[in-house]
């Protein structure tokens, strides 16, 4: 029988927030994640422990995961580049973990400061201290379909850090779309190829709309038998290290699809977009979200909103 239900993995606090030059407070970040916590979804990445000179939007990292309230229903995760990172993590009590490295040398680099070969020497014990910590484990390999600095990525790269994620132990990998240059024939070839390493229960896509193709793909995508999904409720979203990158495909646009499509995504869409406006607010400009942008025009014609509360 098809497997109906889908993993939605929302990453808008950390992916969404991380490239955002507005200073968000931690207070409205906890309260954002709070109300993000009650629409069903079951995984939300709350933040990075990366260096906070690297990335300062979210340099308030631990007073975040120790701000969020506590729920049985949702694991919260984060972004961990190296030991350093886990500790700070482990320290505040994070559910589960999430290394990142990317297919392409010089995108790595330039995000992380090392070669693959060497970033997979970082991660080895990162992973294993984590497994030993009990904290599941996710991967994320950027730049799959494109590299901003050296365009095509042979899916054999992709192929071989896949395989050494799973060697290593990680339960999840998210395979990245990070400047949105996938169109739905890539999907399928990447798919096909590094399913040879990675079942397709344990995949993930990580789709970036830069080009208006991120719904195609996660389409082409579920249709191959993916079901797990990363989205940033609003579409917010980018690699600071990406130049170019914009938004990730928004949750509530990604969940109306697969929805659409009779899979079961547990999450409530009318709440959903209700965060999705609260962070529009706060941010003070218009996000790119589709759901977003008609609720705001149905708001505008029913009076919710004037001119001065537009966002
Ligand atoms: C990886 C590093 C830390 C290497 O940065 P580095 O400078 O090479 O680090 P280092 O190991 O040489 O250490 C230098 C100093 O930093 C400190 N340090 C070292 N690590 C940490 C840490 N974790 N937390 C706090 N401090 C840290 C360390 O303690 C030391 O301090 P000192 O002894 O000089 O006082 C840096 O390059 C970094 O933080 N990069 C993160 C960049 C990033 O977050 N990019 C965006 C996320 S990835 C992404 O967006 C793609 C994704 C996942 O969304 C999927 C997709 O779209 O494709």
């Amino acid at each position: 029988m098809t497997n109906l239900s889908v993993r939605i993995r929302e990453v808008g606090p950390r992916d969404g927030l991380q490239n955002e030059k507005k200073w968000i407070e931690t207070q409205d970040k906890v309260d954002w994640i709070d109300q993000l916590a009650e629409t069903g979804l079951s995984y939300i990445e709350l933040t990075s422990f990366v260096h906070p000179k690297w990335i300062p939007a979210l340099s308030d990292a631990s007073e975040v995961v120790k701000g969020v309230k506590k729920n049985k229903n949702v694991i919260f995760g984060a972004l961990v580049p190296n030991e350093r990172g886990l500790d700070r993590a482990l320290e505040v009590g994070i559910d589960e973990i999430a290394v990142f490295l990317s297919a392409s040398e010089t995108h790595n680099r330039k995000n992380i400061n090392k070669s693959i070969d060497e970033t997979f020497l970082v991660l080895k014990p990162v992973i294993e201290r984590a497994k030993k910590s009990n904290k599941p484990i996710r991967g994320y390999v950027s730049t799959v379909f494109g590299c901003p600095y050296e365009g095509d990525v042979d899916v054999n790269q992709t192929r071989k850090i896949a395989y050494q994620l799973m060697e290593a132990g990680v339960e999840e990998i998210s395979f990245g779309d990070t400047i949105g240059v996938a169109t739905p024939n890539q999907i399928e070839d990447v798919i096909q190829a590094i399913s040879k390493e990675v079942s397709l229960e344990k995949m993930a896509l990580h789709p970036h709309d830069t080009r208006g193709t991120a719904l195609a793909n996660v389409f082409a995508a579920y249709q191959l038998g993916v079901r797990a999904f990363d989205g940033s409720v609003a579409g917010l979203g980018g690699c600071p290290y990406a130049p170019g990158a914009s938004g990730n495909v928004a949750t509530e646009d990604l969940i109306y699809l697969l929805e659409g499509l009779g899979a079961k995504t547990g999450v409530d869409l009318e709440k959903l977009l209700e965060s999705a406006k609260w962070i529009q607010r706060k941010l003070g400009r218009n996000l790119p979200s589709h759901h977003l942008q008609l609720a705001m025009a149905q708001d505008h014609r029913e009076g919710f909103v004037d001119e001065n509360t537009a966002y």
